[in-house]
C-alpha cells in the first residue's frame, strides 16, 4: 500500500486507529484454547469485530516467534486474513549489517507480504537501506519510544550539534528515505514532544504506540502531532484486544475500537483532514 492509499483509507474510515495484535496465549479466553490454532482463531474474531474502525493492524512478532513454527504459521494465516485495504505493520524491530538486513527485509516483504516493518536505527544506514529498497513498503524507524528506558539514550544531547539522539535519528534517516517510504515510531506517553518532532518530520507518518494500557493520551497525540494528511497511526493493543476476556471478548474489542474511532473522527474534523 502506498502513502496516498493509506491517507484515502484514513479519510474514508474517519479513523487513524491501528489495532495491535499482541496475541498472548496466556490471555486467550478458555473456549478458544480447545481449537487447533487458538492464536489465529482469536485474531480472526478480533479482526472481524474491529476492521470497520481501524486502518492498520500491527502484530508484534515476539508474540508469534516465541511459539516457534506454530507461531509463525498463526502469523502468516493472520496476515492473509487481514483485508487488503488495511495497512499491515510487522512490529519486529529488526536491523543488522546490510547483508543480514537484506534477508530480514525479504522475510517480511517477500515471504510475508507486510506493508511495513519497524526497524531499529542504531546500526546506521546500511542496516536500514535494504528495507527502503522496496516499492510501496514502509520502514517505521524507532525514534522516541514510549517506554521508561527511552530516557537512557534517546534524550542524550550532542555537544557538536545540540541535537538529542532521537532528533538526530529523524534528521539523518530523512536523508535515506522520504515520507513515501519512511515513518517514525513516537510514543504516546510523551505527546508534548510531538510538536518538535513535527518540525523535523512535517510530512512523515508517525506510528504512535502507548494509548490504552501505557496511559498515553489520544487527545495529546492528535493535538500535537496531526498534519494535513493526518500523518498519524495510533496503536492500541491490550486496551482493545483484552478489553474483555470472556466469550464476548470480540464484541467488547469492537466497541473499544469504535470508541477510539469516534474520538479520532472528531480530531480529523478539527484539523480539516476530513
Ligand atoms: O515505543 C514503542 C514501540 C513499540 N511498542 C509496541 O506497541 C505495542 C503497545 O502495546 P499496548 O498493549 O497498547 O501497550 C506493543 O506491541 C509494544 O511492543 C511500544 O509500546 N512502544
Amino acid at each position: 500500500m502506498n502513502r496516498q492509499e493509506l491517507v484515502a483509507h484514513i479519510k474514508a474510515k474517519k479513523s487513524f486507529l491501528c489495532v495491535g495484535l499482541d496475541t498472548d496465549i496466556e490471555k486467550i479466553p478458555n473456549h478458544l484454547k480447545e481449537t487447533e490454532d487458538p492464536i489465529y482463531e482469536f485474531n480472526k474474531a478480533i479482526i472481524d469485530a474491529t476492521k470497520d474502525y481501524c486502518v492498520a493492524y500491527k502484530p508484534n512478532i515476539a508474540f508469534y516467534e516465541s511459539l516457534g513454527s506454530k507461531g509463525w504459521s498463526s502469523l502468516e494465516k493472520t496476515l492473509n486474513y487481514i483485508p487488503k485495504d488495511i495497512f499491515t505493520i510487522a512490529d519486529a524491530k529488526r536491523g543488522d549489517i546490510g547483508n543480514t538486513s537484506k534477508l530480514y527485509a525479504r522475510a517480511f516483504f517477500e515471504q510475508m507480504d507486510f506493508d511495513s516493518i519497524t526497524v531499529a536505527p542504531y546500526m546506521g544506514s546500511d542496516s536500514v537501506l535494504p528495507f527502503l529498497s522496496y516499492e510501496n513498503k514502509f520502514v517505521i524507524l524507532l525514534a522516541l519510544t514510549s517506554n521508561e528506558g527511552a530516557l537512557d539514550f534517546q534524550f542524550m544531547t550532542s555537544n557538536s550539534t545540540g541535537l538529542k539522539l532521537y532528533e538526530k535519528v529523524i534528521e539523518k534517516a530523512s536523508t535515506w528515505g522520504n515520507p513515501e517510504n519512511l515513518m517514525f515510531v513516537v510514543g504516546a506517553t510523551r505527546p508534548e514532544m510531538l510538536k518538535n518532532i513535527r518540525k523535523l518530520a512535517p510530512d512523515n507518518f508517525l506510528l504512535v504506540p502507548g494509548v490504552g494500557a501505557q496511559g498515553g493520551s489520544l487527545e495529546g497525540v492528535a493535538m500535537n502531532g496531526m498534519n494535513k494528511d493526518c500523518g498519524l497511526l495510533v496503536n492500541s493493543s491490550r486496551g482493545v484486544i483484552y478489553a474483555d476476556q470472556s466469550e464476548s471478548f470480540a464484541t467488547v474489542a469492537g466497541e473499544k475500537a469504535k470508541e477510539l474511532q469516534q474520538e479520532m473522527e472528531g480530531y480529523l474534523k478539527k484539523f480539516g483532514v476530513i
